[in-house]
């Protein structure tokens, strides 16, 4: 290895020195970039691997699978649970929480992944990525269901893996937020992009507005101010970005500011948001704000959501804390019965909110 350089496990080991988790979270954390490591070489391998497009199978939210949801699903569990780190799995692709083979050894963490986000991306070779959330297990036994169901505030570790033109890892033990880069000739991560910021003011914002007319109030009030420009209350004009994979449009915002919506909608009202709290919401929101940002549902901080089931949806607005604090404080005027935006020209006189087809 050239000199200078800092694998992830050296950068592991000097954060964790002197903590109760020293080496067993470091050497879970390696275990999962082997998992990382896997899914980047079967993505990048494309159609030439036979690993694209969808099963007969439907996750337990009723999605179709990928070929490659399942694969990276079965990467994850072979990296991680034989090394006596771990008392048990949960994962997006799985129904319930996955026990490990009675000849293994438990460990004192949980660990709950996407192990392929913004799958749908695999089929057009669009940048993707894995997600990950470790929380410690303190009962004896293995864990139940109720046991995963903690807050993101108690999670130990969270990261995520993105799979574009270079795999990163960007990963936080509490302390702070670093962005580690694989490097293909010695297979490993080097520290490329430490103590990660996200600026408190931006101009881009990202959400899927093909939901707009389903979105509550105070997500149209500010996509609508955004979009308005120079000429509305903002005063500037504002960007747009939509990968429709949350790893990439989040490290799009690590890289250089913005904010991510994927708000509440009522295009399916028995579905409180579209992004899940345990695997998707917690660890992304810890990621963002050990980086400077902020990760709200509109009413509140993700991490200090109590989660209810494994599988649970949550509202996700997440980057440039200015911005944030600014959504809170429209969803806050709404609920109190004082949001005037709606009496402002900008929405009777422009109509924003109407499609073109209604004008
Ligand atoms: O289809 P939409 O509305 O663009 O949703 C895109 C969102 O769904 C997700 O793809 C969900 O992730 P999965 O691929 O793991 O189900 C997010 O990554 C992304 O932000
Ligand atoms: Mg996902
Ligand atoms: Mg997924």
């Amino acid at each position: 290895m050239q000199s200078g350089r800092t694998t992830v496990s050296k950068f592991l080991i000097e954060q964790l020195h002197g903590t109760d988790d020293q080496a067993d979270l470091a050497a879970l954390l390696v275990d999962v970039t082997a998992a990382v490591k896997a899914i980047s070489a079967m993505t990048s391998k494309g159609a030439l691997g036979g690993f694209l497009g969808a099963l007969d199978t439907q996750n337990v939210q009723g999605e179709v699978q990928k070929k490659l949801d399942v694969l990276s699903n079965d990467a994850m569990i072979q990296a991680c649970e034989w090394g006596g780190l771990v008392a048990g799995m949960a994962s997006e692709e799985m129904d319930d929480p996955y026990t490990l083979p009675k000849e293994f050894e438990r460990g004192p963490y949980m660990l709950i992944f996407d192990p392929l986000d913004g799958s749908s991306n695999t089929d057009v070779n669009v940048s993707v990525g894995t997600i990950f959330s470790v929380l410690r297990h303190t009962k004896i036994g293995d864990p139940t269901v109720a046991d995963y169901l903690r807050p993101g505030v108690e999670q130990v570790a969270a990261g995520y893996a993105i799979y574009g033109p270079a795999t990163m890892l960007v990963l936080t033990v509490g302390k702070g937020t670093h962005g580690f880069t694989l490097d293909r000739e010695i297979g490993n991560f080097i520290l490329t992009h430490p103590n990660l910021q996200i600026p408190a003011d931006t101009s881009e914002f990202a959400i899927n507005t093909s939901n707009e007319r389903f979105w509550e109030p105070p997500i149209q009030r500010y996509v609508a101010e955004c979009k308005a420009g120079k000429t509305g209350p903002r005063g500037r004009d504002f960007n747009t970005r939509w990968i429709a994979s949350m790893v990439a449009d989040v490290h799009r915002i690590l890289m250089r500011g913005g904010i991510f919506m994927y708000p509440k909608d009522t295009k399916d009202p028995s579905k409180p948001g579209r992004l899940r709290l345990m695997y998707e919401a917690n660890p992304i929101g810890m990621i963002i704000e050990q980086a400077g940002g902020a990760a709200s549902t509109g009413r509140g901080r993700i991490l200090e959501v109590q989660p209810s089931s494994l599988h649970q949806r949550v509202p996700v607005m997440l980057g440039s804390k200015n911005e944030i604090e600014r959504l809170e404080r429209y969803h806050a005027e709404y609920d109190r019965g004082e949001d005037k935006a709606f009496e402002s020209p900008l929405f009777k006189e422009r109509s924003l909110y109407r499609d073109e087809a209604s004008r």
